[in-house]
């Protein structure tokens, strides 16, 4: 296969798993990245994910940028795990503890934080504030503010709040998450409905003993994954603003890939503290045209980091 070949780590942030490129000196247009995305996600082929992450230049308030393609080329405007991991390899790559990353539309501060646990890197990051206008989406037909609200198009039974982080989310607290139903209404929002053209995450949220939160997400360009950041800031924010948790609070929000603190202020500022896991590092080869990945080459692999993970 002719292809072009990229140096790649295999990264994720509670079990978001993402194919991360330094495209500090990288020329690609949007549509060759997007084609990088869909072959290096593709889970039958040799690296597989939930999208890939691109470290970029930084602005004039940034030390550097986060770039992020969903697993259907798609590109959002944020993704919380995978900023940890941008930020591991952006604060390495410029010698700083903290800085300030710019993202598509916006920014975020983020720091190297204590490890959650013996060698589990981890990353503070800080994003916001949470918009509630979703003209901006758009999300029409609903009224411009959604909170805890029925959106009849999606169930007669679940009340919805929709949050920009700025990606869209419509939040739901649930007695208990039902994943078919959390994968019908997810879908329903992936066909880009004339009401909801460029579609949203939706999740599920469980508010558990000790005033933890548990976060399954269908994500938008991806389907359900193990985790998704800027859905459990969304949530924590949500929690907040509905009282079911109280605003600036640590809390542990779990997720099927493993847990981040988190706390929302009641202006909609989100912080998680997480982890950033390199698993393996390697080349691949992309053939453009095709969007199909080939010729791995392993040339590191991080077990003391995958088992610090699986210890939590
Ligand atoms: N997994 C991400 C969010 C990725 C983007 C999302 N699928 C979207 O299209 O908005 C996260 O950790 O925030």
């Amino acid at each position: 296969m002719v292809g072009m070949r990229f140096d790649i780590t295999k990264c994720h942030g509670s079990g978001n798993d993402f194919a991360l490129i330094d495209a500090r000196d990288i020329v690609l247009a949007d549509g060759e990245w997007a084609q990088v995305a869909r072959a290096l996600s593709y889970r039958a082929g040799p690296v597989g994910g939930d999208g890939i992450l691109l470290l970029t230049g930084g602005d004039d308030r940034a030390a550097f940028g986060m770039r992020i393609f969903n697993a259907d080329g798609s590109e959002p405007e944020t993704c919380l795990n995978g900023l940890r991991c941008v930020a591991r390899a952006g604060l390495e790559a410029t010698g700083q503890r903290s800085a300030v990353a710019r993202l598509k539309t916006s920014h975020a501060e983020v720091a190297r934080d204590d490890d959650l646990a013996p060698g589990v890197y981890t990353v503070r990051e800080t994003a916001g504030p949470a918009s509630f206008d979703v003209r901006d989406w758009p999300l029409t037909g609903e009224g411009i503010r959604i909170v805890d609200a029925v959106i009849a198009r999606l169930s007669p039974d679940l009340r919805f709040t929709a949050i920009a982080m700025p990606n869209p989310h419509l939040i739901a607290f649930v007695d208990a998450v039902d994943e078919a139903e959390l994968v019908r209404i997810g879908e329903i929002c992936e066909g880009a409905p004339a009401w909801l053209p460029n579609r949203a995450n939706v999740s599920f949220i469980e508010v558990r003993e000790g005033g933890e939160l548990y976060v399954r997400t269908f994500e938008r360009g991806v389907g359900l994954t193990n985790a998704c950041g800027s859905a459990m800031g969304a949530s924590t924010f949500v929690a907040g603003l509905t009282g079911r948790l109280p605003f600036d609070r640590t809390v542990t929000v779990r997720n099927r890939g493993g847990l981040v603190r988190a706390s929302a202020s009641e202006a909609g500022m989100v912080t998680l503290s997480g982890n950033a896991t390199v698993e393996w590092t390697g080349q691949v080869s992309v053939d453009l045209s095709q969007a199909r990945a080939d010729d791995l080459v392993v040339t590191s692999r991080h077990e003391d980091e995958i088992a610090a993970w699986a210890g939590i």
